[in-house]
């Protein structure tokens, strides 16, 4: 990617062909709804009308600590990242549920876990770039070196699940307090002040709000004139984990190989990539709205309606999992229901 560089976008002509294919289709005009749309997405992402079934689908799930977690911003305590972690692993977690009801390959990575993870295999190391990352009220998360190393290790997650055969990536993430950065990423990018980006996370109290966007201000003046920057954004305010989300949607983008996001973590790193790479954000659609404000500020920003409205504020990929059957869904009818001229053959 060279500077000044914008993301080429859909196939605009199957788009168009998708679109006519679905206004012949045996329905009333419209009828379809989002659903209509979303197939017309995803035949020009496959520059194919009508697309084909989505039977490879991968979830990497970007796992890390975070500093700020130490300070009371969370309602869990840090050591449940690593917990978690395993539960991936043992494919035990909410995700893997929901992964394993709709045919979705999972695999999570450790980016910036505090924990060594003994005993976990080494494939889920393979791209760690450190141990934590800077409590961004404070300090950095990451020198500048880390910050080219996570955006690196996240590329490279794409680039492996995409030669496996990916047709559809998501984008999922675990680590106690991460919607504080997540949130400070949203904030950077928009513009705002900490108190309309700051949401309650796992369910903390009125207090810990309230402390929890006192530390989201802090780190938003502490990062000054660098949050003009995307780059510098995330070595300021981000994580490990969560520019390495950055990377991977950079790289799907730039393969051409669409993404499903999911809650404030994934689409606070779809805006911060849209951000590097204008034109990025044509290669997203998001599997559903989440309660954090600052998620829903990001796909305004970003112009994506998601496709789920559940009350979701669990993470991990659980959203986007969530929408994989809507996606296939509406896939089928581009590809399934007969044409009306067929069933009127003109007089
Ligand atoms: C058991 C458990 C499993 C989770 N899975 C995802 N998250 C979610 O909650 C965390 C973010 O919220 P906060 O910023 O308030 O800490 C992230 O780990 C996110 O993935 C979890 C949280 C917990 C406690
Ligand atoms: O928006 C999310 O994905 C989310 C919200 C709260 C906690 N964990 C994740």
């Amino acid at each position: 990617m060279i500077d000044g560089a914008v993301c080429t976008p859909p196939d605009p002509a199957a788009a168009a062909a998708a679109a006519e294919r679905l206004a012949g289709l045996a329905t009333p005009a419209g009828a379809l709804g989002r659903l209509g749309d979303l197939g017309v997405w995803l035949a020009a992402t496959q520059a194919a009308v009508p697309p084909e079934p989505l039977i490879d689908i991968r979830l990497a799930i970007f796992a890390g600590d975070h500093g700020v977690a130490q300070h009371g911003v969370s309602a869990y305590p840090p050591a449940i990242t690593a917990a978690m972690v395993r539960t991936f692993v043992a494919g035990r977690a909410g995700v893997s549920a929901l992964a394993a009801a709709n045919g979705v390959h999972v695999r999570v990575l450790d980016i910036g876990v505090d924990d060594e993870l003994e005993g976990v295999p080494a494939e889920v190391q393979a791209w760690k770039v450190r141990r934590g990352s800077g409590a961004i009220h404070l300090e950095d998360a990451l020198t500048p070196g880390e910050t080219a190393q996570a955006l690196d290790a996240g590329r490279a997650v794409a680039r492996e699940e995409i030669g496996a055969g990916a047709q559809l990536l998501l984008s999922g993430d675990m680590g106690i307090g991460n919607t504080t950065p997540a949130a400070a990423m949203v904030a950077a990018a928009l513009g705002l002040p900490a108190a309309e980006v700051t949401g309650r996370g796992t369910g903390v109290d009125d207090a810990v709000l309230a402390h929890k966007l006192s530390v989201v201000q802090q780190a938003l003046d502490r990062a000054g004139d660098r949050l003009a920057d995307p780059v510098d954004t995330l070595t300021a305010v981000s994580s490990a984990d969560l520019a390495a989300t950055v990377g991977y949607l950079l790289e799907a983008a730039e393969s051409g190989v669409p993404v499903l996001l999911d809650g404030l973590m994934s689409v606070a790193c779809a805006l911060t990539a849209e951000r590097i790479l204008p034109g990025a954000a044509a290669w997203f659609a998001a599997g559903h709205r989440s309660t954090e404000p600052a998620q829903s500020l990001a796909l305004d920003k970003l112009g994506i309606e998601p496709v789920l409205d559940l009350g979701l504020r669990l993470g991990e990929g659980s959203g986007a999992v969530a929408a994989v059957p809507v996606l296939r869904s509406a896939i089928a009818v581009l590809r399934d229901v007969a044409l009306l001229s067929e069933l009127m053959p003109p007089s």
